[in-house]
């Protein structure tokens, strides 16, 4: 996607003007709205992982129920460690407090996910999200795989991030290990070998994404993320304890207010093809507030780059999405279309008249 234009926001600037600037005003019809509570049920792990039959029975049931209507659900005694979590929060402020002209050492470069991003104001002109980011890979190589977070900290922000690099290294080895157990629990939720989906993203090529979402002074009239599904497989959500995550569920933009030590999953694009549509990817989004900052570290857990994403034989009926790599999707979200609602179908159609013209 070429950059559409090289503006630069101060999130410092912007916090202290009265009125935001029309760039980040979405349509009256996407604004905050009044809110009801999503039903995301709140899933204790503790006997799943103990290999207790009764409990991960329990568990796939909840996950098939929730996976089949929003995709959303949440997980206690999850094996994160409490103080690993807390401090991946908490060394989230060390970087986005940095002068701007610091965090701009690790913007993101034109076709690039990694680095520091401001509202993307380089990629998009409008309906811009009110928060900044910074992103980095996961990806697992035979070679560096233990250090490659921390390597991509010391060469992007200098020895002195060594220890933030050594904190999310750390945390997404943890999130890596959460999300094969929740791969495991999907694969009996949907009666496929229990084992299919962990083999499937072991060598995984993940994405871990720091939100920053600064006070605003007219919350009504922004969004800190604008409405979309996540096009990757499996998101494992921390929000500190502010709130503002939404989802779209029958009809109603419905709130999932912070659950004290829990991580909120949700099935992402990929998943829902990997399961032929029987589990839903869901439209949520991110709301912010005039009081406080809010912070939300989201684990996107994605397959190899090459790895050919097509649901086991054992789930059957017609199938809903052509065969596709994740390296297609991504690059479809990343060169051809800014992710929203309608990804999957609009990309199975891009996929398909790509292929009639070759
Ligand atoms: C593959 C990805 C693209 C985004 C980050 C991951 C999964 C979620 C996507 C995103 C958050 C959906 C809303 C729009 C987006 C541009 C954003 O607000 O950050 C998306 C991410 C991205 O393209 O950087
Ligand atoms: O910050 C949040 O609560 C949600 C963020 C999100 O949906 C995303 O980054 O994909
Ligand atoms: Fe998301």
């Amino acid at each position: 996607m070429a950059i559409k234009n090289d503006k630069i926001f101060d999130s410092l600037e912007l916090m202290k003007q009265a009125k935001i600037p029309k760039e980040f005003i979405w349509p009256e019809n996407e604004q905050p709205n009044t809110l009801e509570k999503l039903n995301a049920p709140v899933i204790d792990l503790t006997g799943f992982f103990q290999g207790d039959k009764a409990s991960t029975k329990l568990a796939a049931d909840l996950i098939n129920n929730a996976c089949q209507s929003h995709g959303f659900f949440q997980v206690i005694n999850h094996g994160v460690n409490a103080s690993l979590a807390e401090e991946a929060l908490s060394c989230m402020n060390a970087f986005f407090k940095l002068p701007l002209n610091h965090k701009l050492k690790a913007r993101r470069t034109p076709g690039s996910m990694w680095g520091y991003a401001g509202a993307h104001a380089d990629r998009f002109s409008s309906r811009l999200p009110w928060k900044e980011t910074l992103s980095f890979g996961y990806q697992e190589h035979d070679d560096h795989t233990e250090h490659i977070v921390v390597d991509y900290f010391i060469s992007t922000l200098g020895d002195e991030f060594k220890h933030m690099g050594f904190v999310y290294q750390k945390y997404c080895e943890a999130m890596k290990k959460l999300s094969l157990g929740i791969m495991e629990l999907l694969a009996i939720s949907l009666g496929v070998e229990k084992s299919y989906y962990k083999d499937f993203f072991r060598d995984s090529n993940s994405i871990m994404r720091c939100n920053y979402y600064p006070p605003c002074k007219e919350p009504d009239l922004t969004l800190g993320t604008g409405p979309h599904c996540d096009p990757t497989s499996l998101t494992i959500l921390q929000q500190d304890h502010v709130g503002g995550l939404q989802v779209f569920a029958d009809g109603k933009w419905r709130c999932i207010p912070p659950v004290p030590n829990a991580l909120v999953i949700n099935i992402g694009d990929t998943f829902m093809a990997l399961s032929n549509g029987k589990y839903k990817s869901c439209l949520h989004r991110a709301v912010v507030n005039r009081e406080c900052e809010r912070r939300s570290l989201a684990f996107f857990l994605c397959p190899r780059d090459d790895r050919v994403v097509r649901p086991p034989a054992d789930i059957e009926g017609p199938r809903k999405y052509p065969d596709f790599t994740w390296s297609e999707l991504w690059e479809f979200t990343q060169r051809h279309y800014r992710a929203d609602m309608k990804t999957l179908h609009s990309f199975s159609q891009w996929l398909l008249s790509s292929v009639c013209k070759t």
